[in-house]
């Protein structure tokens, strides 16, 4: 296991975002929570990285300060080279809108709405029209063909998946954010999820960072980030079943 704790420089000036010294902390005095204690670490571009540790190692605080839902106390958030920590509330909502994707582990469908109309909802909401060729790709490639005029009750949870993938990636965001994204679904299924993810990364360019509990699912990706009180704990290249679940027993063991 490599440790990392350089700016983000040589390779990582590609990252398409970029988390340096970040610190966040919650609540003040005796009760607060240092749930980012300096943590520098680059998502390069077209990858597809996993974000790993232990309960309460900082995974969903980082991914949310990364994907400007969360403010940090200090450091930067650099986005395609801009600092979300400097910007107002109403541009980060913007950047959100129009420069980042999010799958969670909920599919977060809109009952009342066809899968098609799912996928273009967001796109419909900013007044653009969706790229019909991105579109068809997607649609075949996600194995949604026969099910756009489905609404999501009609769907399996791991076609609702699909469908919200569909509609992260149809806007073409810089990163796509998933935040335990197999987490409701079964191993099958779970698996196809996976597998596209990592293909959206490989044949469509596409930068995904995965918050995930499950060395299963962390294997999928070109990279695992570990994270351990708050603090970078270290990084797998290529990783395995095996050593994505010797690197989490050697933390736990650490502790
Ligand atoms: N809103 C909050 N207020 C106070 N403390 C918080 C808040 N959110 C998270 N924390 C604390 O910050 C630390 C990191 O939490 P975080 O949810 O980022 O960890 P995690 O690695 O995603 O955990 P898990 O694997 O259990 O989801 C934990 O100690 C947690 O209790």
């Amino acid at each position: 296991m490599q440790t990392h704790s350089a700016p983000p420089t040589g390779r990582d000036a590609l990252a398409a975002v970029a988390a340096v010294d970040l610190v966040k902390v919650y609540g003040a005095g005796d009760t607060a929570v240092r749930a980012l204690d300096g943590v520098t670490v680059g998502f390069e571009r077209a990858r597809f990285t996993a974000i790993m540790g232990p309960s309460g190692s900082g995974k969903s605080t980082l991914m949310h300060c990364l994907a400007g839902l969360d403010t940090a106390t200090s450091g930067q958030v650099l986005l395609g080279g801009s600092d979300l920590t400097k910007q107002s509330d109403k541009v980060l909502t913007k950047v959100r809108r129009e420069r980042i994707g999010f799958v969670f582990q909920s599919f977060n469908l809109l009952p009342q709405l066809t899968a098609e109309r799912n996928i273009t909802l967001p796109l419909d909401l900013g007044g653009r029209k969706p790229d019909a060729e991105l579109l068809d790709r997607l649609v075949t490639t996600l194995g949604l063909g026969g099910r756009l005029g489905h609404l999501p009750s009609e769907l399996s949870g791991g076609q609702q998946q699909r469908v919200a993938l569909a509609r992260a990636l149809v806007s073409r965001p810089e990163v796509l954010f998933a935040d335990e994204p197999t987490g409701n679904l079964d191993s099958r299924s779970g698996a196809e999820v996976l597998g596209l993810l990592r293909t959206s990364a490989r044949e469509l360019g596409q930068t995904v960072v995965m918050v995930t509990h499950d060395a299963g699912a962390a294997a999928y990706a070109d990279r695992v980030v570990l994270l351990a009180d708050g603090q970078l704990a270290g990084e797998i290249h290529q990783p395995s079943i095996a050593s994505v679940t010797d690197a989490l027993q050697s933390l736990a063991a650490a502790r």
